[in-house]
């Protein structure tokens, strides 16, 4: 058999099979809850395209603690200011699902605003208890542009785009949790084998490294794709998909999907080493974990996006700040643009 190229061929219609509402009908019942909202207005998308951090008229206090209501909101006359942003039904479906879930995680159709942690309270982070946070999240990250538009979604493919299917952006909002990162795996499955497994977060932790520990991840992951994914991805047989394991390590929940694709970070491995492991054919899927505090991912990482990704713009009111002292201070900046705006 000749040996398999480093990544399949990517298509647009290959890249749209893992945008959140392709994978997640079929998988929700062991996934997080989550709901999908979409079609969006273009002026949506025009806000998140607009330049600066400001949230929407109306859309309610940041973290909910703040003391501008809706109702000062409301009054405002905003015929004066320059470009301004309204979205109530939007923030009705947000709130209907911050009562429904107690809290919400945002992403668009692929991508999270992970690199915005910092701006919410670090004890919880990318935890949304009013429609602001959601926009403020979306608002203060680089990594949700890539959503934006097909030019960005479908770049790199390894067929023209421009036939490309139609490409429409989803707001989605999951149930929030507070995650044990240690227990969050990324896996790798080409050609129909599951070939490996590895750690998400780039920390060291004791337990991972017990031998049985490590057994029983290895057989966890292998049953639940054998008997919940497998012959359920309806879609080409290259992709990765993140868990979340069960505090007893038994059962997992469904994070995410992704391609096999360079976009893809393959964390521990590259993706010549999985190339390798899909040549070797092995039994049992390679599982690779932080085996000690001075790993060199582990040095070099920590902590990952949580607190060392603040965006220019933001830097220059650090002033060599404490982290949350800092987004206690872009929180009440953009707070005060609001009350300002509300005053003109
Ligand atoms: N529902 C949730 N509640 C709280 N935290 C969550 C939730 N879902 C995910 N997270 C945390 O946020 C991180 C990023 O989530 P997710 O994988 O959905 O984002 P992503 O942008 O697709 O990431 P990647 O680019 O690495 O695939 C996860 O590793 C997890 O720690």
């Amino acid at each position: 058999m000749a040996p398999a190229t480093l990544f399949p061929p990517i298509t647009p219609d290959y890249l749209l099979s893992f945008q959140f509402s392709s994978w997640y009908p079929k998988f929700s019942h062991i996934s997080i809850k989550s709901t999908i909202i979409r079609p969006l207005d273009q002026a949506f998308r025009d806000y998140l395209d607009s330049d600066g951090v400001f949230v929407p008229k109306g859309s309610g206090d940041l973290l909910a603690e703040s003391s501008l209501s809706d109702d000062d909101d409301d009054d405002s006359d905003d015929a004066s200011v320059g470009q301004q942003f309204a979205f109530p039904e939007l923030d009705a479906h947000i709130r209907k699902a911050i009562q429904d879930y107690g809290a919400v995680f945002p992403k668009l159709n692929f991508s999270s605003p992970k690199d915005a942690s910092w701006v919410l309270p670090a004890s919880s982070p990318l935890k949304c208890t009013a429609p602001a946070d959601v926009y403020l999240l979306l608002k203060s990250s680089d990594f949700i542009s890539h959503d934006l538009s097909p030019d960005t979604v479908f770049a790199g493919c390894d067929t023209g785009i421009a036939d490309s299917p139609t490409y429409e952006l989803e707001l989605v909002l999951r149930k929030w949790y507070p995650v044990d990162r240690s227990r969050e795996l990324r896996c790798f499955v080409r050609e129909g084998s599951l070939i490996g497994i590895c750690q998400r977060d780039t920390n060291y932790y004791d337990f991972m490294n017990e031998r049985q520990t490590r057994d029983t991840i290895t057989t966890t992951v292998q049953r639940f794709w054998d008997e919940n994914i497998k012959l359920k991805w309806e879609g080409e047989q290259d992709y990765t998909f993140d868990l979340l394991l069960t505090r007893d390590l038994s059962r997992a929940h469904i994070l995410d999907f992704n391609p096999y694709a360079l976009r893809t970070d393959p964390l521990l491995f590259t993706y010549e080493d999985l190339s390798s492991l899909l040549a070797t054919s092995q039994s049992a899927p390679d599982l690779r974990i932080i085996d000690s505090p001075t790993h060199p991912v582990a040095a070099r990482n920590a902590p990952a996006h949580q607190h060392n990704m603040v965006p220019l713009e933001a830097l220059s009111l650090s002033n060599g700040r404490g982290i949350d002292e800092f987004a206690d201070l872009w929180r009440e900046e953009i707070k005060k643009s609001m009350d300002d705006e509300s005053k003109n």
